[in-house]
């Protein structure tokens, strides 16, 4: 049973470490209108937090401020336990070191009002990993945000083995009205969904950098003039579901089952059986949503014309 405070009324919110993330945070919960209590050990600290903050604030007026919004709300604590005493969220952003984060997530815990949830912006740790010297593990929880976490809606929510149920579902649910886009994950993964997907375009960069196969403008050409476009609005899985034509995930893997295998040389890669297909279809079905192949096709097109025209790269006219 918790006596947590519900979600929509947090109202002060504690951000422990304040670099590029932690400060990332702290830009995005003054946004959203919380009060915020910074702590950071770094004697310029400080400094370096408000040159973040102010370096985001005009792109955050733009986008729209919450009521009340300010960046005079941010309040930076000269102890971990003065941040922590009045919290009714921590935030933690420390550097990605596992012994650290151990020592620090004991340290937020012993000094945290009891039933306040503590989530770790860690970018690979499992929490069960993480957790191990707190006296009440069960609030600890990774939050997983992207950079900005100003501007990158995605926060990856996922317990540990200690982490109660109630803990996920609070976090889920606040980072929810904080504003962002949430993925609750019923387990721990290694690298969790978005950076496992990322690290294995990362290592085939890598590869190819390594082997002289592409530079390094070509591999990230490859992308933002490429796949990039379409992933800002449509995943890999339901873009590739597209390049079966009418047939969809099915004709796709039937077609190109066999020679997409083969550069999988250099991956651990899953057996394409039949399980697996028809996994894929039907996730693409559910993602799908009910919209036709041919609506997915002008949902993709009309994206694509979207972000050529933010990024600057679409010559004038409306292309709608
Ligand atoms: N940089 C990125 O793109 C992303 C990083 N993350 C995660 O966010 C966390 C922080 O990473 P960054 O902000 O990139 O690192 P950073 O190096 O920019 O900032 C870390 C901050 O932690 C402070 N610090 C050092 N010891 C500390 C302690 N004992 N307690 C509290 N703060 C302490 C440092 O003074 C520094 O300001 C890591 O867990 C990382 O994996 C997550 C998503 C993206
Ligand atoms: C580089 N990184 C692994 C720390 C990146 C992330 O964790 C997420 C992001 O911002 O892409």
């Amino acid at each position: 049973m918790t006596t947590a405070l519900p979600p929509d009324e947090v109202r002060r919110v504690t951000c422990v470490g304040a670099g590029v993330i932690g400060g990332g945070w702290v830009a995005h919960f003054l946004a959203r209108g919380y009060d915020v209590t910074a702590w950071d050990p770094a004697p310029d600290a400080p400094e370096k937090l408000r040159r973040l903050v102010d370096a985001a604030w005009p792109a955050l007026t733009r986008l729209g401020l919450a009521e009340g919004a300010s960046p005079e709300r941010l309040t930076v604590a000269p102890a971990l336990e003065e941040a922590c005493a009045q919290a009714q969220f921590v935030q933690e952003s420390a550097p990605e070191k596992l012994e650290l984060k151990r020592d620090l997530l004991a340290q937020l815990d012993a000094a945290t009002p009891k039933d306040v949830v503590i989530a770790s912006s860690t970018s690979g740790y499992p929490m069960t990993d993480m957790q191990t010297q707190a006296a009440d593990p069960q609030r600890l929880l990774v939050g997983h945000p992207f950079n900005p976490p100003y501007l990158i809606p995605l926060v990856e929510v996922v317990g540990g083995r200690s982490t109660a149920q109630w803990a996920v579902e609070w976090a889920s649910r606040f980072y929810e009205v904080a504003g962002k886009s949430v993925i609750t994950m019923e387990r721990e993964l290694p690298g969790f969904i978005a950076n496992r997907l990322q690290e294995a375009l990362w290592r085939e960069a890598l590869h190819m950098v390594a082997n002289g196969e592409a530079t390094v403008k070509e591999i990230d050409d490859s992308i933002t003039e490429g796949p990039g476009l379409r992933w800002a609005f449509m995943g890999p899985c339901l873009t590739f579901a597209l390049a079966g034509g009418e047939g969809g995930m099915g004709h796709m893997l039937d077609h190109f089952g066999p020679s997409l295998k083969s550069p999988w040389t250099r991956l651990e890669a899953p057996e394409l059986d039949s399980a697996l297909r028809e996994a894929m279809v039907a996730g693409c079905e559910e993602a799908a949503d009910g919209r036709s192949i041919a609506e997915l096709v002008a949902e993709r097109d009309q994206g694509v014309i979207d972000v050529l025209r933010a990024t600057g790269r679409l010559p004038g006219g409306d292309a709608r």
